[in-house]
């Protein structure tokens, strides 16, 4: 069905709005049904015992119509307040290995990282708006996830 301001002619717009937060955590690259042999050819350095750490850029998209009233896809406070809750929360300053028990039997590749925020986020968001997730984990190493 057609919208009032569709019916009267009025240009729906697609827009894509960013939220960027940073956090620091540490982990080992390591796969509990590896040997340690196999863990130390696939992970090497990554999976020393000790660990290591990381600050991690978290950039957050979504995607969606702005709305004639509001002139937002969403409000960028709201995105914040959901990042809150979906990342730093739980990520902000944790062993990922020891402290997230997602990650108890899940490697903390970046990958794995981007699809548990995905999967948080998609919860607590309005239907239909996650577009993206981003994950800087070095400046170097950057992985994106779109709910494929
Ligand atoms: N596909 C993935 N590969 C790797 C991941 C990952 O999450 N996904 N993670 C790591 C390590 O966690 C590691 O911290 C990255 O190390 P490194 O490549 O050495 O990081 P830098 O780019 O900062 O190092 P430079 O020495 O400056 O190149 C490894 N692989
Ligand atoms: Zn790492």
């Amino acid at each position: 069905m057609e919208s009032r301001h569709q019916q009267i002619g009025v240009k729906e717009r697609v827009g894509y709005i960013t939220r960027v937060e940073s956090f620091s955590a540490c982990h080992r690259l390591h796969n509990k049904s590896l040997s340690d042999e196999e863990n130390k050819k696939i992970f090497g350095k990554c999976n020393n015992p000790h660990g290591h750490g990381h600050n991690y850029k978290v950039e957050v998209t979504v995607r969606g119509k702005i709305d004639h009233v509001t002139g937002m896809v969403m409000n960028l406070t709201d995105l914040k307040r959901y990042i809150e809750e979906a990342v730093m929360i739980p990520l902000d300053h944790k062993n990922l290995d020891k402290e997230v028990p997602y990650f108890e039997n899940v490697v903390s590749t970046t990958e794995n990282l981007a699809v548990y925020i995905w999967d948080r986020l998609l919860k607590l968001l309005p239907p239909g708006l996650l577009y993206e997730i981003k994950i800087h984990e070095t400046d170097k190493n950057i992985v994106v996830y779109r709910g494929e």
